[in-house]
């Protein structure tokens, strides 16, 4: 028989609660730092790209990167289709990203002030 806490659960299931919940909050550190890694690149491609009336978006180079994603998913054992639509949903936050930036850096029109004072 097991021994219970006041809340009716075995002390030992909640030290190992603990342990792999502190485990999974390590985990999400690493995955914020890593997309903040991620964004600060995307970013000075949208400024690239901006600067080299590049389009935001890249369809071809999104289809390699989702086939390489999926196969790098099959040999994690990770489900390759909750790896692509999370690829799928980075991507389009980064696009909208660029296409901020295209905007906010465009040319003005011919003959508009360059100085508004
Ligand atoms: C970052 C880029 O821009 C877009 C965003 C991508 C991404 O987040 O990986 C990939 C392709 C583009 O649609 C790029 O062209 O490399």
């Amino acid at each position: 028989m097991t021994t219970s806490n006041s809340a009716g659960t075995d002390p030992a299931v909640h030290a190992e609660l603990e342990r792999l919940r502190d485990s999974i909050d390590n985990i999400d550190a690493a995955v914020v730092h890593m997309l903040a890694e991620r964004f600060k690149c995307t970013q000075q491609v949208g400024h690239l790209k901006a600067a080299h009336r590049l389009p935001p978006a890249d369809p071809e180079r999104e289809t390699r990167q989702i086939t390489r994603l999926r196969r790098l998913a099959e040999s994690a054992k990770l489900d390759p289709a909750f790896a692509e639509k999370l690829l799928n949903f980075i991507i389009a936050e980064v696009i909208r990203h660029h296409e901020r930036i295209a905007d906010t850096s465009a040319d003005p029109a011919p003959g508009a002030p360059t100085n508004p004072s």
